[in-house]
């Protein structure tokens, strides 16, 4: 049965789920990886794919930009269609010395400014993180490519504002990138005993602007990171 942002049926999403932000980057992840694919569900423009790759059911869809709209779709594939891992496959700025655009993160877990998971439990501040099956998996698939890093990320509210001493503490901190919405996610997924990752893909330096990626590049250069968040999924 439909839910307000899914206009899809039981049975319509694989098991594993591959979620951009973006709904282009979406629809170039299902024309690239699916065979046999269906449009799904195409409310509010957030086209979501069925399909098959090498032979196993897999599904993409995307977020939208921001804790709030992942968090709207997380839950109704968790709750309502039978989803059981969504990876998210994203950008994100880089925050350690050295990263270089069109580098990976495997996020292993997302400080937060937001209160998504704030009353995750009463009294303790949550950690967000990954599930171990989906980064083992995904690190094991990325071996020792020096181009991908696996480390905490922020998940912020706000693409813009960023406090300069705040950005600098936390790349201290060994935070490896600043995006939007792992941190929602990976609560999700622990609210609702599923499973989660977040493999981004460095689309900008927050100390380095000659690291920025053009916005057709910010949608079309993911190659690396698709393939471990594939690998992921179905593992
Ligand atoms: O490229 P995506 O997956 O959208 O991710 C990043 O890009 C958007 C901001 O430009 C935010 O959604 C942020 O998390
Ligand atoms: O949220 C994001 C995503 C990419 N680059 C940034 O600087 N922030």
């Amino acid at each position: 049965m439909a839910t307000p942002h899914i206009s899809a049926e039981p049975g319509d999403f694989a098991p594993a789920v591959l979620m951009p932000g973006d709904p282009k980057r979406a629809a170039r992840m299902a024309d690239q990886l699916l065979d046999d694919v269906r449009l799904v569900s195409d409310v509010r423009g957030i086209g979501a794919y069925t399909g098959t790759h090498q032979g196993k059911p897999l599904s993409v869809m995307a977020s939208g930009m921001g804790q709030p709209s992942l968090s709207i779709y997380a839950t109704e594939l968790f709750t309502q269609f039978g989803v059981e891992r969504i990876i998210r496959v994203g950008t994100a700025g880089g925050l350690a010395e050295g990263a270089k655009a069109g580098d990976v993160v495997i996020a292993i877990g997302a400080h937060t400014d937001s209160a998504m998971n704030q009353h995750m439990c009463p009294g303790i501040n949550f950690s967000a993180t990954a599930s171990w099956s989906l980064l083992s998996a995904a690190a094991a698939f990325a071996g020792n490519d020096p181009r991908v890093k696996v480390g905490p990320v922020v998940s912020r509210d706000a693409f813009y504002g960023n406090e300069p001493e705040q950005v600098k503490l936390l790349a201290e901190l060994g935070t490896l990138g600043v995006e939007m919405e792992a941190a929602a996610l990976y609560g999700l997924a622990a609210k609702h005993h599923k499973e989660a990752l977040a493999v981004l893909t460095i689309s900008d330096h927050l100390f380095d602007p000659s690291q920025d990626m053009s916005p057709e590049e910010r949608e079309t250069n993911f190659q690396k990171s698709l393939g471990i968040a594939v690998a992921a999924a179905l593992s």
